[in-house]
């Protein structure tokens, strides 16, 4: 029975007691900016996501300069390939001069200190805009797909790579990749394994920004990416990229799937992020466009909802925003 003089208001009165006893905050600490990298000059805008653009490499440094200014602690590329340079094989994702290791040696020479996360998968070097490398019937095959994947991981390392991201959902990656990178000396690269990738529709945006969309068509991820409906398979993901030595785990999307992050800190106790993807960005954005959400209000609640499921950041395309509202206070 609760006391009759038991008030929970009694602490939510004021603004000091209400900050005192806040139990989850959000800093600009918690924040991983993804940015779209093209080969074209300039930037481009991607429709379906208002205010991100594709940039290219003198671009992406301006970019880098203020994620800096305002302490964001890393960025993740995400390059645009010119339909020409996909192949089936997807070689062009371990080419040394290719757009994405470029893009990383100019950031890492100008911002040493500023973090750079690098996307490991095919995708967008598929002419199918799989993840993988395929059969004659379509099926992505997992050992094939592994050694490209341990391939492009060494060439993000020797670019100069601090985290190498595998968003592909192979088994057995983390544990080649791991061994690859010790094997060459690369033992400082943090992997950063997106463990619990579901095979979700929030990630059509994304997949116009990197011009995948078209390859892929009809065609969906589900033999690879997990079943929106599991759970209980998540932890068996998680688990088994710790065990092949991953640092952190990611749970991919972000606001639907905060149950997902709230299971993974509480099984693992490990680093774990979550990933705001291109179509809760576009949920977001296009609200705020007609009116009916307020935009810095709700991006900032949705940030702070993913601190208070357990993640101990986000990559979110709102990371620049959020950071000068968080310095605004
Ligand atoms: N390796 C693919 C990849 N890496 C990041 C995203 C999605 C990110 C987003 O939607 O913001 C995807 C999409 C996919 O699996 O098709
Ligand atoms: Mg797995």
């Amino acid at each position: 029975m609760t006391r009759p003089d038991t008030r929970m208001r009694r602490m939510r009165r004021d603004d000091f007691s209400r900050r005192l006893m806040r139990e989850s905050t959000l800093t600009v600490d918690d924040l991983i900016y993804p940015v779209f990298v093209h080969e074209a000059r300039g930037r481009a805008a991607v429709p379906s996501m208002p205010g991100v653009e594709r940039l290219s490499i003198d671009e992406l440094l301006r970019v880098a300069e203020t994620a800096s200014e305002l302490r964001i602690p890393a960025i993740a590329l995400f390059p645009v390939t010119a339909p020409d340079a996909k192949s089936l094989d997807a070689a062009a994702a371990w080419d040394d001069e290719g757009l994405c290791q470029r893009a990383v040696r100019a950031l890492k020479s100008r911002f040493p200190g500023l973090g750079v996360i690098t996307d490991v998968a095919l995708d967008p070097y598929t002419s199918h805009g799989q993840d993988g490398i395929t059969d004659d019937v379509g099926y992505v095959v997992n050992d094939i797909t592994v050694e490209a994947l341990v391939r492009q991981a060494l060439s993000h390392a020797r670019a100069g790579a601090d985290v190498v991201a595998p968003s592909d959902m192979m088994d057995g990656r983390v544990r080649a990749i791991r061994e690859a990178l010790e094997a060459d000396g690369h033992v400082h690269t943090r992997i950063l394994a997106y463990a619990a990738k579901y095979a979700s529709a929030f990630y059509g945006p994304f997949r116009d920004a990197v011009g995948s969309a078209g390859a892929l068509g009809k065609a969906d991820k589900s033999t690879y990416q997990m079943d929106p409906g599991n759970a209980d398979e998540a932890m068996r993901e998680i688990a088994q990229d710790l065990d092949e030595g991953a640092d952190m785990v990611m749970v991919k999307p972000g606001m639907p799937y905060l149950d997902i992050v709230r299971r993974a800190k509480d099984e693992f106790g490990v680093p774990v992020f979550a990933y705001q993807v291109s179509g809760e960005y576009a949920m977001l954005k296009a609200a705020a466009a007609n009116g009916w959400l307020d935009e810095r209000r709700c991006v900032l609640e949705a940030l702070l909802g993913f601190k208070r499921a357990g993640a101990d950041g986000v990559l979110t395309y709102f990371a620049l925003d959020a950071a000068r509202w968080l310095r605004e206070g």
